[in-house]
């Protein structure tokens, strides 16, 4: 497993080594010990979530506040996406700043979004499964999000605009205040 942190502190890119036969392919989608190892990150997913979309389908930017935040280790099993990572610690100097990386089948890529992030993706290929694991339960009185298109954030989804499909409720989304993330 290669893991690699991004310029903005506490989000890693990883890399599971993947075996390979005449059958198809194995690799370990997770490990405790070894994420530990990496990353000396003590995480504790309590809940796994998967999504289908179809080409286009932008979901996010999304969080929870308070003591609902969750970190997220995300991947997609079918399909392509750019999935994007924006800082919101309040103190952080990196905040209001964002890593886009590239998750597909094809690159078996995973990303580790800590606490304190808005989190979003943006489906490149036909069709995405995207799967996930959440180090904190589902809060939907704490959920919070960002706007898609913030100016201040300046985010290239790779698609013109008028292909996106985005929920109502993401398209009401508000731009990024710091007042306004906890
Ligand atoms: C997130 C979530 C949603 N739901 C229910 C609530 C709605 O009735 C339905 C769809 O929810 P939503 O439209 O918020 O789904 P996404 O737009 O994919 O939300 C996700 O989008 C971006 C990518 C994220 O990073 C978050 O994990 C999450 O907010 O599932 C649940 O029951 N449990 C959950 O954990």
């Amino acid at each position: 497993m290669n893991i690699k942190e991004t310029k903005l502190k506490g989000s890693f890119e990883i890399e599971p080594k993947i075996f390979e036969d005449k059958r198809g392919y194995f690799f370990e989608s997770f490990n405790k010990e070894k994420f530990y190892d990496l990353t000396g990150l003590d995480v504790n997913f309590v809940q796994d979530n998967e999504s289908f979309s179809t080409k286009g389908v932008l979901r996010g930017l999304h969080y929870q506040i308070g003591n609902h935040a969750q970190a997220k280790l995300v991947r997609v099993i079918k399909g392509s996406v750019l999935d994007v990572a924006v800082d919101i610690r309040e103190n952080s100097a990196t905040f209001g700043e964002h890593v886009s990386v590239l998750l597909s089948e094809e690159n078996k890529k995973q990303f580790f979004v800590p606490r304190g992030f808005a989190h979003g993706f943006v489906v490149l290929s036909e069709t995405a499964i995207f799967s996930y694991k959440c180090d904190n339960y589902y809060d939907k009185l704490s959920e919070r999000g960002i706007l898609f298109n913030d100016p201040n954030l300046n985010i290239d989804w790779k698609l013109p605009k008028e292909s996106l499909i985005i929920s109502d409720k993401d398209l009401e989304l508000p731009v990024l205040k710091l007042a306004e993330i906890n």
